[in-house]
């Protein structure tokens, strides 16, 4: 028999899209296995202000489909402090609360391992753009940012064609190049930059002047923002060849905004109710992911402490096909 009844969610970081249908999971299923579930408002922030709400299946309506997360989120530089986090396990002690659903990035999933060692039971649930955590191939939210930044490079494309231009197009990953990638690929990037490997800017311009030079009407870089500002790219190219007519788009928030995809929905709807069913099973501290299809739980202290894997074999597959 369990002895969870009382859980409580929240959202922390950068919003994800699908991160409301990760909460609407966890109320529901929460509320199907006869738990009584809060919200807390603005992630940590709002856990330090006290502010928790009980949520019942109407709060979680219409809004599967929605963009954002309606518990808000924030970043909360107090909660980096252990005065912080003991504060945070103390309010939630103080409200009987025996399971919290975390649902953020990596330093949300920090919090939460934090919060875990001071006796909280945990749960992580991967909602970022980033794709930056470990042991879950798919974060929520990534799959919907790479459409967003594939739908942008089409429309560049059309045209930087017009006018053979080079579009150097800056996105979003933190210090994880999978943004970069993904949508590289899908989007047929001529050269896709990112932390994970070195590259040599000469070597890049030259190879573009080349291919403009054989009548290639455009190219497409993708620089992850952990490489550096697409603005400094393109200087970068222009002083390497001054034939180089390279155009900045800085996509930012756009790319965390829009409805989630249903595959951001699926996921957050598998993971959010693995969450749940977890805790009633007696499981805490853990991160909840997805490999190979199949719902995973790890140690939240080994999530954190695991850099993810970069896919190298679909990274020179890019390079390949955008010959
Ligand atoms: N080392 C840490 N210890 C305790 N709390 C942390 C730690 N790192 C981050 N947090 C908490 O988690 C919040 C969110 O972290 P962060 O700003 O890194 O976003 P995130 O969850 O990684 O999401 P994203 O990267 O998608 O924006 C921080 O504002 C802070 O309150
Ligand atoms: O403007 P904000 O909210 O600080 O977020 C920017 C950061 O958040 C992320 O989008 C993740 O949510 C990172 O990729 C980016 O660096
Ligand atoms: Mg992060």
């Amino acid at each position: 028999m369990s002895e969870v009844k009382k859980i409580a969610v929240l959202t922390s970081g950068g919003d994800s899209q699908g991160m409301n249908a990760a909460l609407r999971a966890v109320v529901r299923s929460g509320l199907y296995h006869g738990l009584e579930v809060y919200g807390i408002q603005r992630g940590y922030q709002g856990l330090l202000n006290n502010e928790i709400n009980k949520m019942d299946l109407r709060s979680v309506g219409d809004i599967i489909q929605r963009g954002g997360t309606v518990l808000q989120s924030a970043r909360c530089p107090e909660f980096m402090k252990l005065e912080g986090q003991q504060r945070g396990a103390e309010i939630l002690n103080q409200h009987g609360i025996d399971g919290l659903v975390v649902i953020g990035g990596d330093g949300s999933y920090q919090g939460a391992n934090k919060l875990s060692k001071l006796g909280i039971k945990t749960m992580g649930l991967p909602g970022t753009i980033d794709n930056d955590i470990s042991f879950t191939d798919y974060t929520i939210g990534f799959d919907t940012a790479v459409g967003v930044v594939v739908d942008a490079v089409n429309k560049l494309r059309d045209t930087m064609s017009s006018h053979a231009r080079s579009s150097i197009v800056e996105v979003m990953g933190r210090h994880c190049g999978d943004i970069a990638l993904h949508a590289g690929l899908a989007s047929g990037a001529e050269t896709i930059l990112v932390p994970e490997v070195p590259y040599d800017m000469g070597e890049i311009a030259d190879r573009m002047k080349e291919n403009f030079e054989k009548g290639k009407r455009h190219s497409i870089v993708i620089v992850a923002e952990g490489v550096g500002r697409g603005e400094d790219v393109a200087h970068a190219l222009k002083e390497r060849h001054a034939s180089i007519d390279a155009r900045v788009t800085v996509l930012g928030h756009i790319q965390r905004g829009g409805a989630p995809t249903p595959f951001d929905r699926n996921l957050a709807s598998r993971l959010g109710d693995f969450a749940v069913r977890s805790l009633i099973q007696g499981e805490s501290d853990k991160g909840c992911g997805i490999i190979n299809g199949e719902l995973v739980l790890t140690d939240i202290d080994k999530v954190v402490n695991t850099k993810k894997d970069f896919d190298m074999d679909m990274y020179e597959l890019a390079l390949r096909l955008s010959q």
